[in-house]
């Protein structure tokens, strides 16, 4: 580490953990440090896998105070490592995307005068919250909210087109809806909302923060074309009377990226000892912060394997559709972040790895479950008269396609996906070791390929590469097997900081956004600093011919599966 020059400050507060990464301008990683939010205050607020659960309304939400307490402690955790935060120039940071945050009337106030001498968690909470909790992206209490949003424009496509996707359960304002109608009270009594990305740059604002140009358009509600939120959407969400007190609740939206929204609160310079020069950029979703990680190409594209599974890859096109998402870039106008989310992710593959025998060396609880993925052929086919095994495993109900919680598993012609049928006793559960990731991959394959195209002659349409992040990267039978789906001509990488790379696209937003020259891109000012040596390491081939091929046989009987099984098992 150099011993002088300017120092940013990343974040990422996801469902589980609050990471901190810093690094110097030449991207170089200083000092990291974080709080994992169920072995560091799992018993003091009851909470699971980073939330709490009301299964009766399907309602998945977080203490706001847990996430108060997590912040003083990261940064106490830098602290101790000495990391040299009297240093650091300027801070960004990715949060969990659609959560929202209910201030009061006081929390104006009570932000300005945050005193050193006391915590975060003692001085906000309750008084500077109308509800102590956040609705969690897990959340699924929302379809009754959903119908009226895809209803309210016409259609699920019409809505898509306007805000960048159709209803989701998650999305900002089917939950704003709700919770009006749950809570008239709060909501009155709620003085601003924030999502958890512009919530986070508020505590370091002492301040409450405008929303953010990428994370916004996660909410149903802010038109993407026509760059407003869109008043019959608020009117929808708020009452034919409440348009001009949501709005105010919302508030204004940051449209640039980069820039300073203004200097750290005292209260962050005294008790931890930042520079009173530090400034604070606009924060933005994980996922809009994870294609920030890397410079990435038209053609690349970023599998997220965190609590949630996500596919992400960048455009110019604006080309929504209801079966998936399209963002603002979070630093470039005119640039689109396309993304799909399952629900059933790295929880879902837990689930299948805990069935099968504890491995005998338990320094990794993977090793049975990667054993398994490995030996298992593609789609476990082992001779030629063999059918394919195709599942879904939606422990959780799932976002796309919208099917309730349940496990089913089919089989069909390897040749060509013919004559599908479901199985009527499960397979050996060391076959859904393989099983499960195939199918997330076949998912993703089957919804992404109109954003591919033949990387070179002869070859199938499919990405150049894909980069892992998340903490699933750190798993190589799941990377062959994501390579064996989906392709990937110069093959499957990881980032080398993969399960913090989202707080690092935070980090790197801090360094564009303060050293930019005048017009200076992201991927102009990146593009010159990264190296991508020692920042990736490749980890599997990528697409292997007369594999890939196998999957093309079946997306069909995927496709086919899944409509089956939305008929009898929607989500309602
Ligand atoms: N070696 C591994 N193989 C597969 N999954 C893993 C491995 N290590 C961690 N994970 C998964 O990573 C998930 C956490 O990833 P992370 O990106 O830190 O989550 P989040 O950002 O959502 O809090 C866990 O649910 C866990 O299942
Ligand atoms: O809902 C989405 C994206 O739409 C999720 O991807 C959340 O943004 C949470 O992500 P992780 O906690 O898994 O990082």
């Amino acid at each position: 580490m150099s011993d002088n020059g300017p120092l940013y400050l990343g974040f990422d507060l996801s469902t589980q953990q609050l990471k901190a990464i810093v690094i110097q301008s030449d991207l170089h990683v200083v000092s990291d440090a974080k709080v994992d939010f169920d072995a560091d205050f799992g018993s003091k607020y009851g909470i699971k896998k980073g939330v709490l659960l009301n299964d009766a309304e399907g309602e998945v939400y977080a203490p706001v105070a847990m996430w108060l307490e997590a912040l003083d402690l990261v940064l106490k955790r830098l602290q101790d490592k000495q990391t040299p935060l009297n240093r650091i120039s300027g801070i960004s940071g990715s949060c969990q995307q659609h959560g929202s945050v209910y201030w009061s009337r006081e929390a104006e106030t009570l932000l300005a005068e945050l005193s050193p001498d006391a915590t975060l968690v003692d001085q906000l909470n309750p008084k500077a919250f109308s509800h102590p909790y956040a609705p969690n992206w897990q959340d699924h209490s929302t379809q009754h909210e959903c119908d009226k949003f895809d209803a309210k424009l016409g259609t699920a496509d019409r809505l898509a087109a306007v805000t960048g996707s159709a209803a989701h359960h998650r999305f900002t304002g089917t939950q704003i809806m709700r919770l009006r109608r749950k809570l008239p009270e709060m909501y009155a009594a709620t003085s601003r909302i924030s999502l958890v990305s512009s919530f986070l740059a508020s505590l370091f604002l002492g301040a409450v923060a405008p929303m953010d140009i990428s994370d916004v358009c996660g909410m149903n509600l802010w038109d993407i074309s026509a760059n407003k939120w869109s008043e019959p959407l608020l009117e929808l969400a708020a009452g034919k009377d409440g348009v001009a007190e949501l709005h105010r609740k919302l508030g204004e939206v940051r449209q640039d990226g980069g820039g300073s929204m203004g200097g750290i609160s005292s209260y962050f310079t005294a008790k931890y000892g930042f520079s009173p020069d530090c400034q604070v950029a606009p924060f933005t979703g994980d996922n809009p912060a994870t294609i920030l990680a890397l410079p990435l190409r038209p053609l690349d594209a970023i599998v997220s394997l965190g609590t949630s599974t996500t596919f992400l890859m960048i455009t110019p096109v604006y080309k929504p559709d209801p079966s998936y998402h399209f963002f603002n870039h979070p630093t470039t106008p005119g640039q689109y972040m396309f993304m799909l989310c399952y629900k059933n992710g790295g929880l879902a593959r837990e689930k299948v790895r805990d069935v099968l025998p504890k491995p005998e060396d338990s320094s990794d609880p993977w090793a049975n479950f990667n054993k398994h993925a490995l030996v298992t052929p593609p789609l476990d086919i082992k001779l030629e008269s063999d059918r394919a095994k195709l599942g879904l495993y939606f422990y959780l109900p799932e976002i796309v396609p919208n099917i309730r919680a349940g496990t089913w598993r089919y089989t069909c012609n390897a040749a060509d996906g013919s004559a599908l049928e479901e199985v009527e006793k499960p397979w050996a559960p060391e076959t859904d070791a393989r099983v499960i990731v195939e199918s997330q991959a076949l998912s993703m394959r089957l919804r992404s390929h109109n954003l591919v195209h033949s990387p070179g002659e002869g070859q199938p349409a499919q990405p150049r590469r894909i980069y892992l992040v998340g903490g699933g990267s750190l798993n190589p039978a799941i990377a062959r097997v994501i390579g064996d789906v989906l392709g990937s001509t110069d093959g499957v990488y990881k980032l080398d900081v993969g399960g913090n790379a989202c707080a690092l696209g935070g980090a790197y937003k801090a360094v564009w956004a303060f050293e930019r020259a005048d017009g200076e891109t992201f991927d102009e000012l990146i593009g010159k600093r990264w190296k991508e040596e020692g920042a990736i390491q490749k980890v599997d081939d990528g697409y292997r011919d007369g594999v890939f091929q196998k999957y093309v046989n079946v997306l069909g009987a995927f496709e086919e599966m899944e409509a089956r099984i939305l008929k009898v098992a929607k989500n309602t």
